[in-house]
């Protein structure tokens, strides 16, 4: 079935998105074309920027409540990426990138280290891992001495015992490289409880309970990896005269992809940034933004950029509409600026306001080839932080970048350096609920995103760019009832669960 159809239906994009309006994806619906193919037929793989390839088109955030390496090696793990926040110093961020890399599991443990003379003083240091390691000097790359589990922490009666006194010394250790399945054989057959994975230091552990969670979650599809069997990790960096030598570091630890990380992307300091990356570095694909409209994109990719990211303001937290009145819808946004990188082979990230398959269907469509996602992710088990109980709820701290309680964090010289002392918020700090892991949840998101794309007909990326451009694809506005009609109406009560 090709072409249009002959009786006039629907608006084709460039009628749609040309007539004055910003429109986001909850305004706009795509009307159903024909379909030749099962679900299963449907290819996600993308590509992030020019030379970075994925078999899910899906990138967690540089936030630092989203992306670390916990949800950077996970991502990987589902054949995405995440980009590894740069509110931290330049060794630290490199540090993640590396422990991201280091292994071949898709997840990660924030490890807690100890020195034998040292206590243990509340459970509190148990909840990020199932033990405790005592090392020479209580540092992740000294000597292991042994570990300390909750259960013999609990039964101890003077809390304030050194460690050495009581711990666990223990050689068995297991090699970082080793996969998922020969670490869970392992633990099934010594009959142990968890087995720490080491390189030349501890880098991470997997417990029986990883394993049994693991084990319920659907197959994963192809992982993204470098040319060097390890995983792809993305970081970002600002656009200040520091952020060289953080770039620098970056491409030490081995980072495959750079994101210059800004709201408003179209200035002489990205420029700069770009041009000295290119330079310096030629071989790392280098993505720019934020970007919201065509002229934006075309000076920086007229700079060298491989890949663009776009929105402003429609991100879960942000307030930047709100405080500086500047802009776009974001399906307007993806479509005009996917319009002007396609003619140049640079794909666009679709950042910001996603909050359900239906808009990462919508962000794919419209141009986009991949989609960021920030409040999507940070309920998840590997987004930084831990769960606390709201209400009787789980939650995890969301915040904006360019939140107060962000900015003031620690090393941030975008804004302590500056020599304007004012500083304005342009996001909030928030708390988003429990989703349990990317692992289980990201396979069936993508699972339903391959729905709507057979519903249009689409059986990739490149064809529902096609149909996009060729206007076979059509599609509407959505009056404010025809929204209301389109969500869940009428019901005295519900329960929603997706899979
Ligand atoms: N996507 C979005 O809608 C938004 C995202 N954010 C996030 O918040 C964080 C901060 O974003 P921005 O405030 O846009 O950061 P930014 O670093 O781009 O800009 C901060 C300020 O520093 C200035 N600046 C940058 N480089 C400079 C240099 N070399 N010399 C002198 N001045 C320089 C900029 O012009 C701007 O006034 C980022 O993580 C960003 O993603 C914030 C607002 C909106
Ligand atoms: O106006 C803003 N103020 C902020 O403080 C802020 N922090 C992040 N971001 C942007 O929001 C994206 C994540 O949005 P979602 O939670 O909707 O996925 C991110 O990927 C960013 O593009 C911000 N925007
Ligand atoms: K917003």
């Amino acid at each position: 079935m090709d072409g249009a159809p002959v009786i006039d239906d629907g608006f084709s994009a460039s009628r749609l998105f040309n007539q004055g309006y910003s429109y986001t994806y909850d305004d706009v619906i795509f009307l159903p074309h024909y379909i030749d193919f099962p679900t299963d037929a449907v290819t996600l793989s993308t590509k992030l920027s020019r030379r970075v390839a994925l078999a899910t088109p899906c990138v967690a955030s540089p936030m630092d409540t989203v992306t670390e390496s916990s949800m950077a090696a996970a991502m990987a793990s589902v054949g995405g990426i995440g980009i590894v926040h740069s509110n931290t110093t330049a060794a630290h961020q490199a540090s993640l990138i590396r422990l991201a890399k280091s292994h071949k599991i898709p997840f990660t443990h924030d490890l807690v280290f100890k020195r034998p003379s040292d206590s243990i003083l509340s459970a509190e240091e148990f909840s990020s891992a199932p033990c405790i390691f005592v090392t020479d000097l209580g540092t992740h790359d000294t000597k292991v001495l042994g570990f300390v589990k909750k259960s013999d922490w609990e039964k101890l009666s003077d809390k304030e015992t050194s460690v050495s006194k009581y711990m666990t010394k223990s050689k068995v250790m297991l090699p970082a490289s080793y996969s998922f399945e020969d670490v869970a054989g392992y633990l099934v057959k010594n009959e142990l409880e968890f087995v720490p994975l080491i390189t030349d230091e501890v880098v991470n552990l997997v417990s029986r309970d990883d394993v049994e969670r693991i084990k319920g979650f659907p197959k994963l599809g192809l992982p993204s990896l470098g040319s060097d069997g390890n995983f792809l990790v993305g970081a970002s960096i600002g656009t200040r005269e520091s952020d060289k030598e953080r770039l620098e570091h970056l491409v030490k630890a081995g980072v495959n992809v750079v994101v210059l990380d800004s709201s408003q992307g179209n200035s002489i300091y990205q420029i700069e940034m770009i041009k000295y990356a290119k330079k310096m570095y030629p071989e790392l694909d280098l993505i720019g933004g934020n970007v919201v409209t065509t002229y934006q994109a075309q000076n920086l990719i007229q700079a060298g950029v491989d890949g663009l990211r776009v929105g402003m303001g429609s991100g879960s937290i942000c307030t930047t509409q709100e405080v500086c009145a500047v802009g776009r819808g974001q399906a307007t946004a993806v479509y005009k600026v996917a319009s002007v990188a396609a003619q140049s082979d640079v794909p666009v990230i679709a950042d910001g306001g996603i909050s359900n398959s239906g808009h990462i269907v919508k962000a794919l469509t419209l141009g986009a080839s991949t989609v960021m996602m920030g409040s999507f992710l940070a309920g998840s088990t590997e987004a930084p932080g831990t769960y606390e109980d709201q209400g009787g709820r789980q939650v995890k701290k969301y915040r904006g970048m360019g939140s107060l309680e962000a900015m003031m964090k620690g090393s941030d010289a975008r804004y302590l350096g500056d020599k304007a002392k004012l500083k304005i918020a342009q996001g909030v700090v928030g708390a988003v609920a429990d989703k349990g892991s990317v692992l289980n949840f990201i396979p069936y998101t993508m699972q339903a995103v391959k729905q709507g794309f057979q519903d249009l007909g689409a059986s990739s990326l490149q064809s529902a760019h096609d149909l996009l451009r060729s206007g076979v694809l059509r599609l509407e506005v959505r009056t404010g009832a025809a929204q209301v009609e389109g969500g869940i109406h009428g019901l005295v009560s519900y329960e929603k669960k997706s899979f």
